[in-house]
């Protein structure tokens, strides 16, 4: 079948293939570095990943350098439609110099910058809480220890101002997202002192007075982690709060919540009381694993609550999984592709059509079409999209893959 046929089916349904090409193409997704190397990162280690975090699998060919993982990302944006960003984490730094987390700057990430600009991309940027010798104790910002809390308010500022100037010199707005692993294995007997902790360093990390021109604060929740079963001190409802009072942006990770919580539903309320949103988009399974995503329903319904709701325009898309036992190019590219996928979708949906249906209380005709829809040749829109934007799909992007993955597996 042809675009054009498919076109014409659309059509048939009041939906407008163009104008959904057209709205998927101004949509940027923010890639994170970390899948490219099992987040390992580029300093000299001192301590172990918290918080839960763990890539596993060895398969071959992990970003070693800088060097490595840009030209694996250079691959990955080519097979990718659209222009993206980049999510830098700070221990990703690129610097002959070895400055501790307190002491790093924008000139330790000069050269990601200059290499966003020829690329044409934007970048996002985290303070790295993890994987440091004082975060070992699973507690970074909210420590009893006044010096590890400040060591680490002193990381936090830093980044922040790496972010503001990253985003001044590419002209686009910055994100800075905040996640610690903080919290404890067995139940504490005193949950509100090291709320109480972390609600300071936070409020002494973040100056208000910055201009938001270019950069935003993100803060991230989550339920649990491995190692942090009891307390997790950053909850859901410690970080609405605090984006709620203090005007940062709220980041929803898919893997962060009951697996029986719908995320994609937490979109319409949080946004009636935060500005703006940062999601995580992954693929929890059984706990927060951090599988690549897929076309699932979770991701189908998160961009269907971005279109119906109204939210992209205030939404920072990015992505957070990480999968070393497959190729971690195709792990990109291929789960990049599927949100943007999702987005698609639910671009084409008819919403003229069933949000009257809904209103009237017509469930029937709401069950009906959504099912309907499913059988429409969405794929033949999502080609033309793909052959409009240069990039291939179906067997031809298999075989790059494959080629790309063959040209790097001796590392
Ligand atoms: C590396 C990221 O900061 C990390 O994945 C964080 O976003 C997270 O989700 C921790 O579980
Ligand atoms: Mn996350």
């Amino acid at each position: 079948m042809s675009y054009d046929s498919a076109k014409a089916q659309f059509a048939d349904w009041g939906i407008d293939t163009e104008t959904a090409i057209e709205r998927l193409k101004t949509i940027p997704i923010s890639m994170h570095c970390w899948q490219g190397d099992d987040v390992v990162g580029f300093e000299q280690k001192t301590g172990a990943s918290g918080g839960g975090i763990q890539a596993t699998g060895n398969h071959p060919g992990r970003a070693r350098t800088p060097d490595e993982l840009r030209a694996d990302l250079e691959f990955a944006y080519s097979m990718i439609p659209g222009s993206h960003r980049l999510n830098l984490h700070a221990m990703y730094l690129d610097t002959d110099e070895t400055p501790d987390r307190d002491e790093i700057e924008y000139k330790h990430f000069a050269p990601w910058v200059d290499w966003a600009k020829e690329q044409g991309l934007g970048l996002d940027f985290n303070p790295t809480f993890f994987a440091h010798a004082k975060a070992d104790d699973n507690l970074t910002l909210s420590h009893p220890d006044q010096g590890i809390r400040d060591f680490w308010v002193e990381h936090g500022q830093r980044t922040r101002e790496i972010a503001a100037r990253m985003g001044a010199e590419l002209g686009t707005i910055c994100v800075n997202n905040i996640w610690v692993p903080d919290g404890y294995k067995d139940t504490p007997v005193d949950r509100m002192a090291a709320r109480r902790r972390l609600e300071a360093s936070i409020d002494q990390m973040i100056d208000p007075s910055q201009d938001r021109a270019h950069m935003r604060d993100a803060v991230e929740s989550k339920l649990f982690g491995i190692g942090v079963e009891a307390c997790t001190v950053g909850s859901h409802e410690f970080y609405m709060g605090y984006s709620m009072k203090n005007d940062t942006v709220l980041c929803l990770d898919m893997g962060h919540f009951h697996p029986t919580e719908n995320v994609a539903d937490k979109l319409s309320a949080a946004s009636l009381f935060v500005d703006e949103i940062l999601l995580h988009v992954s693929r929890p399974m059984r706990w927060d694993s951090d599988h690549v995503i897929l076309q699932s329903d979770d991701v189908l319904q998160i961009a269907q609550e971005l279109v119906a709701s109204d939210l992209l325009d205030r939404t920072y898309i990015g992505l957070d999984f990480f999968d070393a036992t497959i190729s971690r190019t195709a792990a990109w590219v291929i789960g990049t592709r599927n949100m943007q996928k999702a987005l698609l979708r639910a671009l084409l949906m008819p919403l003229d059509r069933l949000r009257p249906a809904e209103d009237a209380l017509d469930f029937t005709e709401r069950f009906v079409v959504t099912e309907e829809l499913k059988d429409l040749p969405f794929g033949q829109v999502w080609d033309e999209f793909c052959a409009r934007m240069s990039c291939p799909s179906g067997l031809h992007l298999i075989n790059q893959l494959e080629d790309y993955q063959g040209s790097v597996s001796g590392r």
